[in-house]
């Protein structure tokens, strides 16, 4: 009898435990926190002892969540940071580190202690999120974060974002405890070419100064980045032409500076002039203002791909850089996991740690696709070899939010990250009242498909075995029920999520951002739904059934199609794609596979509407040997790189038309002022015989050509000198019969 009574009393306790041990989350994961133990109702009345002398922020957060009591009988709530005798008490519990607190709630007291003002707010949004449905667990937590600098770098190409999403987005990192936005926005002409030496307008003045200040109030520095590598001249002039831009963003309010020197001509990439030019705006601007940060340098050479150590460009910078002047990084590629191997390597070679730039969830060079799967291929063994780490983002603000979010978890507390535990956070933080069908959403537009930086995320991970076994019984021809069903299942499910997101009013913003692919996805499940019924028809032998469904999916593919054709414009990669990974091709697999079967039935071809193109690129160049072809309205174009392109002696880049085709015209646009005499524009038959193709500049930088009597398969710009030469690909078009 003894044992069953301590039995029961240990499963009661248990339960009481877990009762209220639920396991809190926080955001990002802190350092060390506590078993709660229990639970306090929230104060109907506080008082805050130490609100004048605690950070203005923090005092500010908390006013907002608690009603304050003039009197002395308020519940107490200790705040402030180290130095404050408000809370000399709990000194000993502050971490000692830049932006750490010590949080403790207890039965009849909370604090709130900040090692500096910033660690204090970070406390106070701590405290923020455990205050839910008026309770708050009894715990204490000792935080703070491993990367010093933690943020986002709008360093993207195209549509830069506008005010109200910079405000969104500061007011997010705030709560994310993200430190640090860079606006390095590469189509605003004031901060990159033509009008990096001049001041802003008014009207955008105004906005920046603005922006300054709500990133002061959600304790976020900003950044303000120059980017004056298209046509710096290395001179006094230029020099003090930067001096004196900055000295008008200072007076915005700015106090944080970079310089980025990335996709600019190889010729201005020299190292020593840069150092030369950020070390003067160190010591002349920097150092004289005071209270400005350390300067923030992106090289040139931002990727170890590109990097050739014995030319010395990198060492260069490790050399004669003032050492307070941060190095940005991407990593071994442009587009690149983080690890500490690659890390180890650019920290010994620009001799300080290095402050990561990572491409993800940019989407610049393959516009046509979403990127909102999980933040991952980030080493969690690497936070001490990094000075900073800033996501650059896709140019849709709302929807970059779910990689922000797991950014932020990462960068705060590395060795913790879990990337997919962070991604099913990030859905709700970012659609609380819908995150399930946005996740439907989401894990079906996550990777990128085909690119030139040979970069790809995994996506539909959850359906890739159903949609394998599915089309295998239809290859087979003995499909079983359950297996229709589960596809079924999952095509509702996408008409479902965008059904419902398109309605959803819990964040217009995304909605907005990605109604295109909203669009697209409920026609792709749609698409899918018929196409199990394809199966039904030749189930009951009913070939006009087959038919009429067929002529149906034809109509879902057409309003795709002009979806894409009309939809998420740019000249670059335009279009809306959505599920390219395994959704659509499963619906293209087994369309093709089961109008085969009709065919072998009925003794009857169908017109094809699977949608691919077989034309294909056509180099020796593997910097672009993955970028994608587009085929639209009889014109096959190259998906245009944004950076410089390298071409070695007979390098060469084309198309390769399947089959052979009649030539009508074609645009090449190399981004080079004359055409340059070491290129030259070839077609051929056969890939061995080569002809020039006569062609003009155009008054657009464009070398165009004219109809071709024959057919071609080839054609190509090929560099006949002997050495290596560089240009861009801005557009490589040809225009068939
Ligand atoms: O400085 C690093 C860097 N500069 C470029 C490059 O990475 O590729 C990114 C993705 O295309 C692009 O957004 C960015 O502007
Ligand atoms: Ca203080």
């Amino acid at each position: 009898v003894m044992q069953l009574r301590i039995f029961f009393l240990s499963i009661a306790i248990m339960g009481f435990q877990t009762l209220f041990s639920q396991k809190v989350q926080i955001q990002p994961t802190p350092q060390i926190v506590s078993q709660p133990s229990g639970h306090i109702l929230k104060p109907e009345e506080v008082r805050i002892i130490g609100a004048n002398s605690a950070d203005k922020e923090a005092v500010k957060l908390l006013k907002s969540l608690f009603s304050i009591s003039e009197s002395k009988k308020g519940f107490p709530i200790y705040l402030g940071e180290k130095s404050d005798k408000a809370i000399r008490k709990y000194k000993s519990q502050i971490p000692n580190k830049a932006e750490g607190y010590y949080l403790s709630i207890e039965k009849n007291k909370i604090v709130v202690a900040g090692n500096d003002e910033r660690g204090t707010y970070y406390g106070m949004q701590t405290l923020k999120q455990l205050l839910v449905d008026g309770k708050l667990p009894l715990l204490n937590i000792k935080d703070y974060p491993d990367i010093t600098a933690r943020g986002v770098v709008e360093g993207f190409y195209g549509t830069p974002w506008n005010y109200e999403d910079r405000v969104s987005q500061l007011k997010f990192y705030g709560a994310n405890k993200l430190n640090t936005y860079i606006y390095g926005p590469k189509d605003d002409p004031y901060h990159r070419s033509p009008n990096w030496r001049e001041p802003y307008p008014a009207k955008e003045a105004k906005a920046i100064k603005e922006l300054v200040q709500v990133a002061n109030h959600n304790h976020v520095d900003f950044v303000w980045a120059i980017h004056p590598g298209m046509d710096i001249k290395w001179n006094t002039a230029d020099r003090d032409a930067a001096i004196s831009k900055f000295e008008a963003m200072y007076d915005l309010g700015v106090r944080a500076f970079a310089v980025f020197f990335d996709d600019i001509s190889w010729e201005d990439s020299n190292a020593a002039k840069q150092a030369d030019f950020l070390n003067y705006l160190d010591d002349n601007f920097v150092k004289v203002k005071k209270n400005v940060l350390p300067l923030i340098l992106c090289p040139t050479e931002y990727n170890k791909s590109w990097s050739k150590i014995e030319k010395g460009y990198l060492p260069t910078l490790g050399e004669k850089l003032n050492p307070s002047i941060h190095v940005m990084w991407t990593g071994d590629r442009v587009i690149s996991d983080i690890d500490r191997q690659g890390l180890e390597w650019i920290n010994q070679h620009i001799k300080r740690k290095a402050y990561i730039w990572w491409n993800f969830p940019v989407s610049d060079y393959v516009r046509d696709h979403l990127l909102m799967g999980p933040a991952y291929g980030l080493d969690t063994g690497a936070s001490d070899l990094m000075s900073g780490f800033m996501s650059n983002p896709m140019e849709f603000a709302e929807a970059s939010k779910v990689a922000i979010y797991s950014v932020a978890d990462y960068a705060w507390n590395i060795k913790a990250y879990q990337s997919m535990e962070a991604w099913e956070r990030a859905l709700k933080a970012v659609m609380p009242n819908n995150c399930e069908m946005f996740r439907v959403f989401a894990i079906h537009n996550a990777d990128l498909g085909p690119n030139g930086h040979g970069y790809r995320r995994d996506e539909s991970w959850e359906f890739k075995e159903i949609a394998e076994k599915y089309l295998n019984e239809v290859k087979s021809g003995k499909w079983k029920v359950e297996t229709i069903a589960d596809v079924q299942q999952e095509f509702i499910q996408m008409m479902m999520s965008a059904k419902t997101l398109l309605q959803s009013t819990d964040n217009p913003a995304l909605i907005d951002e990605i109604e295109p692919w909203l669009l697209q996805f409920r026609l792709l499940g749609e698409s899918g739904l018929a196409l199990t019924h394809l199966q039904v028809a030749l189930e009951k032998n009913d070939k006009a059934y087959f038919k009429k469904l067929y002529s149906y999916i034809k109509l879902l593919k057409e309003e795709m199609f002009k979806n894409s054709n009309s939809l998420n414009q740019n000249p670059y990669q335009p279009g809306v794609k959505t599920g390219s990974l395994v959704i659509e091709p499963l619906i293209n697999n087994a369309l093709a596979e089961l109008s085969k079967q009709y065919a072998q039935r009925y003794n009857e071809e169908l017109p094809s509407i699977a949608n691919y193109i077989p034309h294909l690129i056509y180099t020796n160049l593997n910097q672009v040997e993955n970028l994608p072809i587009r085929y639209l309205h009889k014109t096959i174009s190259i998906s245009p790189l944004l950076e410089v392109l390298k071409v070695p002696a007979n390098g060469y880049v084309g198309i390769e038309l399947v089959p052979e085709q009649t030539v009508l015209h074609s645009k090449i646009n190399m981004g080079l002022d004359e055409f340059p005499e070491w290129a030259k524009i070839q077609v051929s038959a056969d890939g061995d015989n080569w002809t020039d193709y006569q062609g003009k500049y155009n008054g657009r930088k464009e070398w165009v050509g004219g109809k071709l009597e024959g057919l071609y398969r080839f054609v190509r710009m090929v560099n006949t000198s002997a050495n290596e030469q560089e240009c861009y690909l801005k557009r490589f078009e040809v225009k068939i019969k």
